[in-house]
């Protein structure tokens, strides 16, 4: 019997592309499945309460336990974290009340395009411009007509120090309610506060394949691994329901507070099993205002979902 492509969901759309790109790897990530697990926390800054009332941005009696994943930005298991790509943070903030909330950034500003349709179709046509495919391929005409993926595939994603000298970016606008009901709209940045560090190309030829996820793991043994977290302000006008449009670097910044990893969990590959990042576990005082949020979260659940299947 044969399903019709309307009878599949987009965010399953998503991860069967996902999946033609790089190959279905039973038990992991369909993006993003080569990954190191840490721990930490979070302190909110002054100023973080002023423009949302969640509970992670409220003055706290101690600091926010969280759970952070960095991750390669491939859907191979072993890419070798020398390939230039960008790499991913996931943060899971626990918070007083018992409840949860998601933040998952990428080391890229900008996202290669506006939907999850278009994101669908880049993958789709990633997947049909193999070596043997006629020119121009599907991938070149799929560049030419969407400029942001153009600019995201010749931009240099070079190899990082640490994933801990990255900054990241939210790219999905969210929007903040203050306890007083006054609403901004926003992007995360996280800025590593030894600085951004790359590699240069000589070396990258002396790394090994995992020296990533060795590198954090020694690093935060040594010292505190740490992070501003930043609210980038929108002014009226910048648009938040495209996340190929970074905002001008001249918007405004709030501190929200420092994120502080202390060390990494004993068995990564168990915890990370069991973790789920969905950048739409929000909680009051934040909601997604990009509806790019809404497609990842369901294609975030689909991945779980096929991945905790027994094999
Ligand atoms: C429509 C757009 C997108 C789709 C369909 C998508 C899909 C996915 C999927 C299926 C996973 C695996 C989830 C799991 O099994 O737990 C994933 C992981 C991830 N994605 Fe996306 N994604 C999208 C956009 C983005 C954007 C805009 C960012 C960053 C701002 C991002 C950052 C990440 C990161 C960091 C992970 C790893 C999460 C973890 O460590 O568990 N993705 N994505």
């Amino acid at each position: 019997e044969e399903t019709s492509a309307a009878q599949v969901s987009l965010p399953e759309q998503l991860v069967n592309a996902f999946n033609a790109v790089f190959g279905a790897h039973p038990g992991l990530r369909a993006n993003h499945p080569k990954g190191v697990v840490l721990e930490g926390s979070f302190t909110p800054s002054d100023k973080a309460a002023s423009v949302s009332k969640a509970a992670h941005f409220a003055k706290q009696a101690k600091p926010i336990p969280v759970t952070v994943r960095f991750s390669a930005g491939s859907g191979l298991p072993t890419v070798p974290d020398t390939n230039e790509m960008p790499r991913g943070m996931a943060i899971k903030f626990s918070l007083p009340d018992g409840s949860q909330t998601d933040m998952v950034v990428l080391s890229y500003n900008g996202f290669p395009v506006s939907t999850g349709e278009d994101f669908r179709d880049f993958l789709l046509a990633i997947a049909a411009s193999g070596p043997d495919a006629p020119k121009p391929n599907a991938l070149e005409n799929f560049l030419n007509g969407h400029p942001a993926a153009k600019t995201f595939v010749q931009t240099p994603k070079p190899p990082p120090v640490s994933y801990g000298t990255l900054p990241y970016f939210g790219i999905n606008a969210f929007k903040f309610t203050n306890a007083k009901g006054k609403t901004a709209l926003v992007r995360y940045q996280l800025q590593p506060i030894t600085g951004v560090q790359y590699l240069t190309k000589e070396q990258v030829s002396a790394k090994g394949p995992d020296y990533l996820s060795d590198e954090i793991r020694d690093r935060v043994r040594r010292a505190p691994v740490k992070f501003h977290l930043l609210a980038q302000v929108a002014e009226p006008g910048d648009k938040t329901d495209d996340p190929t449009v970074v905002w001008p670097e001249t918007r405004r910044t709030i501190d929200l507070g420092t994120l502080t990893i202390v060390k990494a969990v004993e068995d990564s590959q168990a915890a990370e099993k069991k973790l789920l990042f969905v950048p739409g576990a929000l909680t009051p005082g934040i909601e997604a205002a990009d509806p790019m949020i809404a497609v990842r979260s369901a294609a975030y659940i689909v991945s779980l979902s096929r991945r905790a299947q027994p094999q």
